[in-house]
């Protein structure tokens, strides 16, 4: 099945992208209803910040869009093909590539060994773009690049954040699931990794939906937020817009 033109967009060059839709999606865990019924768009070439306090969901919209959760109710589509019932493999073949919380990184395995595995899941899929090469994503985060014979587990927490990343951007996907990736990193290091998503988001026109409880941090590169409690969406507006909401900056955003 084919989306509608609507849910593509045209670059530059030809090439399209494809828009994240996620309707009615509703997951549990036992009696524990973690998500209900959250409607949320991630369009291409836009950063979508979901922002909520601890247990509100946020981690549960991730898993669940990207197969690692079956949804309760909803659906789940990439340039409107259906992927609710999609696995995990099908999910990131598609386009949507998860970066968890935590930075999994291989530790045994060096700089370069972890992102060849990120390029063999790009060799994989039948991705409409050709991948970056290592060379590019060396040239988007040159700490990898000084690193490149070392275990991953001498590296610094920025160097990984770094790493999972450059290794998602190697599956050249349509959309970049990000949960966290500024827990525990110093605000400079979180500005160089922002900067260079941002910078990717404009010039390749990437969708990314950035999960973060740092949303003061979350909403400097976001364009649009939602904003998630108890599972619900309780606000959605431009970045600007919730940055300047007084209460909902109390009420739900910690800053
Ligand atoms: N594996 C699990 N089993 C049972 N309940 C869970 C599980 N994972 C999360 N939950 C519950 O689901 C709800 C949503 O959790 P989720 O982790 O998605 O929130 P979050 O916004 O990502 O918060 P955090 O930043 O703390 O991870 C919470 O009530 C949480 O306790």
């Amino acid at each position: 099945m084919s989306g509608t033109p609507d849910d593509r967009s045209t670059r530059e060059d030809g090439g399209t992208r494809a828009a994240l839709r996620v309707r009615g999606l509703t997951a549990r865990y036992g009696p524990v209803i973690a998500l209900d019924d959250v409607d949320l768009t991630a369009p291409p070439g836009r950063v979508t910040a979901v922002l909520g306090a601890n247990g509100a969901g946020k981690t549960t919209l991730l898993r669940t869009v990207s197969g690692l959760l079956r949804p309760k109710a909803g659906r789940v589509e990439l340039g409107g093909v259906d992927l609710t019932e999609a696995s995990a493999e099908d999910v990131a073949r598609a386009g949507i590539a998860h970066v968890p919380e935590g930075r999994g990184v291989i530790t045994e395995l060096t700089v370069e060994e972890n992102l060849r595995l990120g390029s063999l899941l790009g060799s994989l899929r039948s991705a409409s773009r050709t991948p970056p090469t290592l060379a590019d994503v060396y040239s988007l985060f040159p700490p990898l690049r000084r690193r490149v014979g070392h275990a991953a587990h001498s590296l610094s927490g920025g160097e990984r954040q770094m790493l999972v990343i450059a290794r998602a951007l190697l599956s050249a996907p349509e959309v970049l699931l990000l949960d966290e990736p500024s827990l525990g990193l110093a605000p400079r290091v979180v500005s160089r990794i922002f900067a260079v998503l941002r910078d990717l988001v404009d010039t390749e026109g990437l969708a990314v939906l950035l999960v973060e409880q740092n949303a003061r941090s979350a909403l400097s590169i976001a364009d649009t937020g939602v904003v998630l409690n108890l599972g619900r969406v309780v606000a959605r507006a431009d970045a600007a817009t919730l940055a300047a909401d007084d209460e909902l900056r109390h009420a739900y955003l910690g800053f």
